[in-house]
């Protein structure tokens, strides 16, 4: 949950006393470039703490680098472009991201198999990670990030540089973890409209919208730009010298 967050980087202000309370289930966090997506994912992921007002992650306020540290063990977060070692078998990837968030030692060898099962790469689980396809290394990420089963998952435009069938096996694999808080952010309207219960749209700072996916579409007009009620809903939301996707 975050109440009247703010963030910035010198004299910008990136996010403006921004507040939202996350739930189970996929919720997309959409917005022009420079919207303040990443920003607002990497304060979730109490990566960078708030310039003011509060995050609460899992009932505990986030309120100092111990608390950051507690409530890191529940939350997975994909950055858009991840580094690992190209040398890397792809089950010691993935066992390392569960290391991160402390999953017990007892419990690794497991967490890290049933991410793989998720993501399908189990059988190339002793691949090096420098082997991989784009989108087996994203699928690779994703284990990484719900290696244990944390309760917060944060992914930063998963699908860049997918191919349509990668993209299609990604809606699959993320439909399984409607059980668990995720928040993705995207430019891709027909991701958010195949994915997404929710959809949080940021503009100027600000939330522009923040309902189901559903209500967002039923809002649109027939003289946007747009392809789809979706597409041409999320045009009106921004300004016009800024519709672009
Ligand atoms: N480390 C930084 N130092 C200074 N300015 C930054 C930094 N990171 C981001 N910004 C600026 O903050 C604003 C928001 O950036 P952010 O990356 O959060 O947006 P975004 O919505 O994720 O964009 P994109 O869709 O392009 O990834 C942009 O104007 C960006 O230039």
């Amino acid at each position: 949950m975050l109440e009247a967050v703010s963030q910035g980087y010198g004299s910008t202000v990136v996010l403006d006393r921004l507040s939202m309370s996350l739930r189970p289930g996929i919720t997309a966090l959409a917005g022009p470039n420079g919207a303040g997506k990443t920003t607002l994912l990497r304060t979730l992921a109490t990566i960078v703490p708030p310039r003011s007002g509060s995050v609460t992650i899992d009932g505990r306020a986030v309120d100092g680098e111990r608390a950051a540290r507690t409530v890191r063990s529940q939350i997975g977060y994909l950055p858009q472009r991840f580094g690992f070692d190209p040398h890397m078998r792809v089950v010691d990837f993935v066992t390392y991201g569960a290391w991160l968030r402390g999953v017990p030692a007892r419990d690794r060898s497991r967490a890290v198999s049933e991410a793989l099962e998720m993501v399908d790469l189990i059988s190339l689980r002793r691949t090096r990670m420098r082997k991989l396809s784009g989108g087996m290394r994203q699928r690779a990420g994703i284990a990484w990030a719900v290696a244990g089963r944390p309760r917060l998952v944060l992914l930063d435009e998963p699908t860049v540089g997918l191919d349509p069938r990668q993209r299609l096996h990604f809606r699959k694999i993320v439909a399984g973890l409607n059980d668990t808080v995720v928040v993705l952010s995207t430019h891709l309207i027909d991701d958010i409209a195949a994915t997404c219960d929710r959809v949080i749209v940021l503009h100027g700072g600000r939330v522009k919208f923040d309902g189901a996916v559903a209500d967002l579409a039923a809002t649109s007009t027939n003289d946007l730009p747009g392809h789809t009620e979706l597409e041409r809903a999320y045009m009106a939301l921004l300004p016009t010298e800024e519709q672009h996707l």
